[in-house]
């Protein structure tokens, strides 16, 4: 299977002392890779993304752009100047803003003379159920339908991967193809709750469907000892059948 990445964890968290405070649990040595999402980017600035890739981490800034193309152009043209791994916009914007946001990421790439994010458009929330998806957005499409007609569409338009939820991934390989990301949030640990995720699998689930890389979040950062629960969704996720 291609792409096997690491297991991001999600840092939802909303100051710089939470999150260097949950860092510092781990060895200097561990290589993580580690997502800021709006929480913690509103609250502390692009300054924290700069500390981070500062002290060795990759990081994922997941800040889910959906506006006009020019905007979101204008927007990724500055995170392109950061560094930073990956990062997202929502698919529903449209192949020109796709195109537009890895064009805006390019030039900020270039200018900053750093290797550009890979993009990755959020297909359908992991939040969303089936239901919601019929009659909240009236779609006519069954879920795996709706997220493959996003995913082609991201591809198209330039896109290097979607995010969606491990449900999805085996249709996903099938229609778009093995040479395209499929990030997936909404793990869980076997018998730990869902919270508000709503398509949501194991580790090993995952890996088994062919997931890419893993996103993480709540199950790590609010387990009793952080490090051992996120070595052991590390090791399901690596040992998995593939
Ligand atoms: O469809 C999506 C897109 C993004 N996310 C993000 O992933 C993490 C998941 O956190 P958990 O605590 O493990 O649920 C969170 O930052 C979301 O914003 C997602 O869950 N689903």
């Amino acid at each position: 299977m291609q792409n096997h990445g690491p297991l991001i964890i999600s840092l939802d968290v909303s100051t710089r002392a939470a999150l260097f405070s949950f860092i510092e649990q781990f060895s200097p040595d561990e290589k993580l890779t580690i997502k800021i999402g709006m929480e913690l980017f509103y609250g502390e600035g692009p300054r924290i993304v700069r500390d981070l890739l500062n002290r060795g981490y990759d990081v994922f800034l997941d800040l889910k752009l959906h506006d006009i193309p020019n905007t979101v152009k204008n927007g990724m043209k500055q995170i392109g100047k950061l560094g930073v791994a990956f990062t997202t916009v929502h698919a529903l914007g449209g192949s020109a803003m796709i195109n537009q946001a890895k064009q805006g990421l390019i030039e900020g790439a270039e200018e900053a003379g750093v290797q550009p994010p890979k993009l990755l458009a959020v297909t359908e929330l992991t939040s969303i159920t089936p239901e919601g998806l019929a009659n909240e957005q009236n779609s006519k499409l069954s879920m795996v339908d709706q997220v493959v007609s996003l995913a082609n569409l991201a591809k198209q338009s330039g896109a290097d991967g979607v995010i969606t939820s491990p449900l999805e991934v085996e249709a996903l390989r099938a229609a778009v193809g093995d040479d395209f990301w499929y990030v997936t949030p909404g793990i869980r640990p076997k018998d730990f709750p869902k919270d508000d995720q709503s398509r949501t699998a194991t580790p090993a689930e995952a890996a088994t469907v062919g997931s890419s890389t893993l996103v993480v979040g709540r199950p790590i950062i609010n387990a009793n000892d952080s490090v051992a629960t996120y070595h052991k969704m590390l090791e399901e996720w690596q040992n998995a059948n593939r």
